[in-house]
């Protein structure tokens, strides 16, 4: 099994290798147009196309070391999988109530007026559809506020006393056929009013998500190894539509309440002054107990809701691991933990439901009561000749729209904070200077470029882990169009180096020179597509494997089907690629696991496995040395079969360079850290064939 992830590892290096063979076909078609620019500017003419530049080349060879690692044991499988759970070990209660603070600190308890601007600024190129959407909003909230006055003539008309029941049929017929043309017209409104918010709200997410999207893809790599994964992927996705809901449909809707219950109340007030009174005497108490409760309700659902989204983050993350979960053996001990989350949901579930049950047990009572209480008065009122029959029910309908809106408003304000929330972490991040620019810097010229790194006195540490230092005063120097391998044990900081070269992050202290010029200086766009990697964990994207090469071009879209074949041909993957049923087409699924299923379905046994995977590393490695030719390359490798071809080595070991010098010359020296480390992978390597035999 090791034997044939250890070969899958391979196939998805030699596509890395067709991307990386790309990038440089791409680059040296882009120096050669801007050469012949200068050229064309400078009067020249343009066949005489300069040879391409030298481009430099980072290779991680880790897939080799597999087979190394595998034999150390499982716990240093090479799968770069760390749960959550191991950060903070907390009770699901604790770490559910810190995430409840962080939520409710988030959520601002009044109006920040200065994101009320911002929050207009992402409406205003909607301006005109929401302004059609408020003029409907105002007829359909007329024409709903209206109703329940002329139903009340309608009933009058029926109880009129004294009219003959001709008179009474026409004047009802005519009444009722204008209310229905009114609520036509209402209901016509509405309908409009729903649809241009709704289409407003949809536009101004989707402008929100690209922006939110192309801040976050322009961070530096320090900011995605502080903030988390779902974290991002939850502001782009829920935190834009709360936003985006908060300033349209939910605006329509508080606006709407407004409207309505102001109107509701002077209607009241219309129909019956001495009613009103006494009904308002009954509402402000009773709303007061329901906000209470409404708020109290509204923190025991968040809670549970927080406990959910842990026990789905837990799933998730295990799901989404599969592979690592059942090579460890841990399916039961991971069915209990979330088991255990689910519990902690379930417990406050059903408190919610406890308290959701008196909560609508009591709204319900009270509301009937307030219902009782108006058909009493009114009642009373009416037999005493102070109201008619239609009144008390103009006056009843009021009273049901006065305290749907007061129930409307009540929403409104809790969205609109919530909005205000989750804009506040949008600007944030939107707001956001990334460390180091993308795309800004000097860019060489490719004439002068040469490709010698020199790394002086270099100190890093990772921005989250400030206290572990990973380089102190580490000195470099890889000539020009030279093959350095660095070496060094686990943990020595051979991928942060290559991590440095590329730019990812930024050295505390010291330089990083490509030609006597400091990398900060220069373009980190341009810097990076001039350098090929081929890394140790090869990512594949969900697409199909042409895509997949593509995507190291600069402009995929301008990649021609020849340049895919030619680059796979390159990295000696082209007769892999099609034996796969459908070539190129072929999707591979997440992370290349649809790739490695067909894999390994063609896989009958160990033994060919073992033969095919020399065969695969024979051809990763000739694929390898033609990629290298010319150009200047530092590969990350153990195996002396890959290191055998360098001019140098760099052994890293507590936190510099230990031992740098030809590979010859460091075996040599039998004390040396370069020698131990070959002489333990020999030693492997024989423990490693035994074991197959
Ligand atoms: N993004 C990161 N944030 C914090 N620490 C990190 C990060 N990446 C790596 N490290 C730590 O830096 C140290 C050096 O890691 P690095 O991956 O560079 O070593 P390596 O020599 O390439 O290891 P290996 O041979 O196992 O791949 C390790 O202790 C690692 O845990």
């Amino acid at each position: 099994m090791r034997l044939l992830i250890r070969m899958n590892r391979m196939h998805f290096n030699k596509l890395k290798l067709a991307q990386s063979r790309l990038l440089c076909l791409e680059h040296r078609a882009i120096l050669s147009a801007s050469h012949r620019r200068r050229r064309q500017s400078a009067g020249l003419k343009t066949s005489a196309c300069p040879p391409p530049s030298p481009v430099l080349s980072v290779l991680s060879c880790s897939a080799f070391t597999s087979g190394l690692s595998s034999l150390r044991g499982r716990t240093v499988a090479h799968t770069p999988v760390a749960f959550a759970s191991s950060s903070a070990a907390s009770t699901p209660a604790e770490s559910a109530k810190s995430q409840t603070d962080a939520e409710s600190q988030r959520i601002p308890t009044t109006v920040p007026l200065d994101d009320v601007k911002r929050i207009l600024d992402l409406a205003h190129p909607e301006r005109w559809r929401l302004a059609a959407g408020v003029g409907f909003l105002t007829v359909s909230s007329a024409v709903t506020m209206s109703a329940p006055f002329f139903l009340g003539r309608v009933i009058d008309t029926i109880y009129a006393s004294g009219a003959d029941t001709e008179t009474m049929t026409a004047s009802l017929t005519s009444l009722c056929l204008m209310l229905t043309g009114v609520f036509l017209c209402g209901g016509a409104a509405n309908a409009a009013r729903v649809y241009l918010m709704q289409a407003s709200g949809q536009q101004i997410v989707r402008n929100l998500r690209a922006t939110v999207f192309s801040a976050v893809l322009r961070q530096e790599v320090g900011f995605f190894d502080k903030n988390r994964t779902g974290e991002l992927i939850n502001r782009l996705s829920s935190d834009t539509s709360v936003v985006g809901h908060s300033i349209t449909d939910n605006l329509s809707d508080g606006l709407r309440a407004v409207a309505q219950a102001v109107a509701g109340v002077s209607m009241m007030f219309y129909v019956s002054p001495s009613l009103a009174s006494f009904v308002l005497m009954i509402v402000p108490p009773i709303a007061v107990l329901a906000i209470i409760y409404g708020r109290y309700l509204r923190s025991i659902s968040k809670r549970t809701q927080d406990a959910l989204a842990q026990a789905t983050q837990l799933a998730e993350e295990r799901i989404g691991n599969i592979r690592t979960v059942r090579a460890f053996g841990k399916e039961l001990s991971e069915v209990d933990k979330y088991t255990q989350k689910t519990d902690y949901v379930l417990s406050l579930a059903r408190k919610e439901a406890v308290i959701r049950a008196g909560f609508f047990g009591v709204t319900g009572l009270s509301g009937n009561l307030m219902i009782l209480s108006v058909l009493y008065k009114g009642g009373l009122l009416t037999a005493s000749q102070h109201m008619t029959v239609g009144e008390l029910s103009s006056f009843l309908m009021y009273t049901f729209w006065v305290g749907i809106s007061i129930a409307g408003l009540s929403s409104f304000y809790s969205e609109l904070m919530k909005g205000f929330g989750a804009g506040a972490r949008l600007w944030e991040l939107l707001d956001r200077k990334p460390e180091f620019p993308l795309n800004e810097g000097r860019i060489l010229s490719p004439d002068h470029l040469k490709g010698q790194l020199e790394f002086s006195n270099v100190s890093f540490s990772y921005p989250t882990r400030k206290d572990a230092p990973i380089f102190q005063n580490l000195n470099l120097l890889v000539p020009a169009g030279t093959i350095m391998a660095v070496v060094g044990p686990s943990g020595s900081g051979k991928s942060s180096l290559v991590s440095l070269l590329l730019r990812l992050y930024d050295p505390d202290a010291g330089t990083i020179t490509i030609d006597g010029h400091d990398i900060r200086d220069l373009n980190p766009y341009w810097l990076r597509n001039h350098i090929g990697t081929v890394s140790q964990e090869p990512v594949l994207f969900s697409c199909s494997i042409r895509e997949n090469i593509a995507y190291g071009a600069i402009d995929p879209d301008a990649v021609t089907i020849q340049d895919i074949h030619s680059a796979a041909r390159v990295a000696n993957a082209y007769d892999f690629i099609q034996s796969f049923p459908k070539g190129f087409d072929t999707v591979v699924g997440e992370k290349g696991v649809l790739l490695s299923g067909e894999e390994l379905g063609q896989q009958q046994d160990g033994l060919r496995a073992t033969a095919l995977d020399a065969e695969n590393e024979f051809l990763v490695q000739e694929a390898l040395e033609s990629l290298m030719e010319g150009r200047t390359v530092m590969i990350i490798a153990h195996r002396l079969s890959t290191i055998k071809n360098a001019d140098s080595v760099a052994v890293l070991d507590q936190q510099r360079v230990a031992e740098c010098g030809q590979p010859t010359e460091l075996l040599e020296n039998r004390q040396g850290l370069f020698r131990k480390l070959m002489e333990k992978q020999a030693f492997l390597q024989e423990e490693q064939q035994r074991a197959l035999l």
